[in-house]
């Protein structure tokens, strides 16, 4: 028999409610929340003045396995998750090979079954090339398909920017359709205005305004528009831009939303303010852009017409990162301090931990369909952090445990900590100590189809 845990007197955040009570783990799962365990063969946990979060689910990550491990594999990106407190993750396919067929997705679950300290799932890439292969396949099954094609090629006919094969997708698939909006034609008549003034070395200041709100707005527009023509379910990943929050409602709940989106955690935190103190390590695609872009997501997360926070966490080695700008890679490594970006905007009054909560763990469950994990409940897996809300720390190489080694948070203090997290009831995390014996588990769908 498995040895059980008490976490005692700890303040749960959950389904938005704080309440100070003890919690029993099991077999892997929530046993029993509430006070009168029977303490025999059971580890104590004191929880006095501190905070359970269930494990959080990180919707959007490129963890770089297989293809790219020079600068992240599941195993290391996995460990720097759950030392932030996320206990999943859904993981992108521009990985190499591009994970265009079930072949290669089946293989990144083995992968991940051998070396994931969290539990994972990954999205099926979808493009020109491979539409009716995906369309043939029974796409209910799958956690969702991703446009891949920004992330791959400039040129050509990529998916989110062909209204015609995204017809067809939208026509045809079952399962959540999430894609990265940015109309790929404006960027590069952007991008030819600004290489004929500066040529390679375009000042890094100028790309949101390559990357800009009108290719955003346009891509999401048209991806909205195309989904309720189809009654399809469509998820637009990582929103840039306050006008694009517009395009969104919140006078439904979630669960009856055929079209979602959410927030990476850098576009609350950063602004354009940031390219002259940080320059290339904060070239996202999409862009970071304006403090009223910025205020303006903030506003759409707490109001519910976003659903759910990322982070998009993509390593790059700083030689990738500090190049001229067209050579510069986008995307830096954030998911070991997503929770304490957004428990930094809970110090500064803009967010209540159930906020955090709901959309850091319970929301990206429900929009994903993910089964028995998100909440904490008895009976579902028990995945879980606890955090510490007075505790100073500042992030530096010494403490970065992304492979690339490097973060554009170096430098910030938070003033709150993750002590440990538990994946599957396994504490995999406790105060700076892995356990790494026990890997986690492939993320499961519920019975919901996702396509109403
Ligand atoms: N978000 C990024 O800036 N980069 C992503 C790819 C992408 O989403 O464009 C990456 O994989 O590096």
């Amino acid at each position: 028999m498995t040895e059980k845990t008490l976490i005692k007197n700890i303040s749960i955040v959950n389904e938005g409610q704080i309440i100070v009570t003890d919690i029993l783990i099991g077999n892997g799962v929530i046993l029993k929340i509430g006070r009168n365990h029977d303490a025999l063969d059971t580890k104590v946990i004191d929880g006095t003045d501190k905070y359970l979060f269930p494990g959080i689910i990180d919707a959007q990550v490129h963890f770089r396995e297989p293809g790219l491990t020079h600068k992240g594999n599941i195993y290391s990106e996995s460990r720097a998750a759950v030392a932030g407190g996320v206990t999943s993750f859904i993981d992108m396919p521009n990985t190499f090979p591009n994970v265009l067929t079930m072949d290669i997705l089946n293989e990144k679950y083995q992968i991940a079954s051998e070396k994931s300290l969290a539990n994972y799932g990954f999205l099926l890439g979808v493009n020109d090339d491979n539409l009716d292969y995906v369309i043939n396949l029974d796409t209910s099954k799958l956690l969702g398909v991703t446009d891949d094609g920004l992330y791959f090629t400039k040129k050509g006919n990529l998916l989110a920017d062909n209204p015609e094969t995204m017809e067809k997708l939208f026509a045809n698939c079952k399962s959540i359709i999430a894609i990265h909006s940015e109309k790929e034609q404006i960027v590069e008549e952007n991008e030819n205005v600004y290489r004929e003034k500066y040529g390679d070395d375009v000042p890094i200041a100028f790309h949101p305004q390559i990357r800009s709100e009108k290719a955003c707005y346009e891509a999401s527009k048209r991806a909205i528009d195309i989904a309720n023509k189809h009654k399809a379910r469509l998820h637009i990943l990582h929103l840039t831009t306050e006008a694009e929050t517009h395009l969104f409602r919140n006078d439904i709940p979630l669960k009856e939303k055929n079209i979602t989106t959410e927030v990476s955690v850098h576009h609350l935190w950063f602004s354009d303010q940031d390219y002259q103190r940080l320059g290339t390590l904060i070239k996202w695609n999409p862009a970071i852009k304006t403090e009223k872009d910025k205020k303006g997501l903030l506003k759409a997360l707490l109001d519910d017409r976003i659903d759910i926070v990322t982070t998009d966490h993509a390593p790059h080695t700083l030689e990738e990162k500090q190049k001229p700008y067209f050579q510069s890679m986008s995307g830096a490594p954030i998911v070991q301090h997503s929770l304490n970006i957004m428990l930094e905007f809970y110090k500064q009054g803009l967010i209540s931990l159930e906020k955090i909560a709901e959309k850091m763990c319970h929301n990206p469950a429900t929009l994903y369909s993910i089964e028995n994990r998100g909440f904490i409940r008895e009976g579902y897996f028990a995945d879980l952090s606890i955090v510490d809300l007075d505790s100073v720390w500042t992030v530096s190489k010494e403490n970065i445990l992304s492979k690339c080694g490097w973060s554009p948070l170096e430098g910030t203090t938070f003033q709150t900590k993750v002590t440990h997290s538990f994946v599957n009831g396994n504490l995999v995390y406790n105060n700076g100590q892995f356990n790494e014996s026990i890997k986690g588990k492939a993320l499961t769908l519920t019975n919901n189809t996702q396509r109403k």
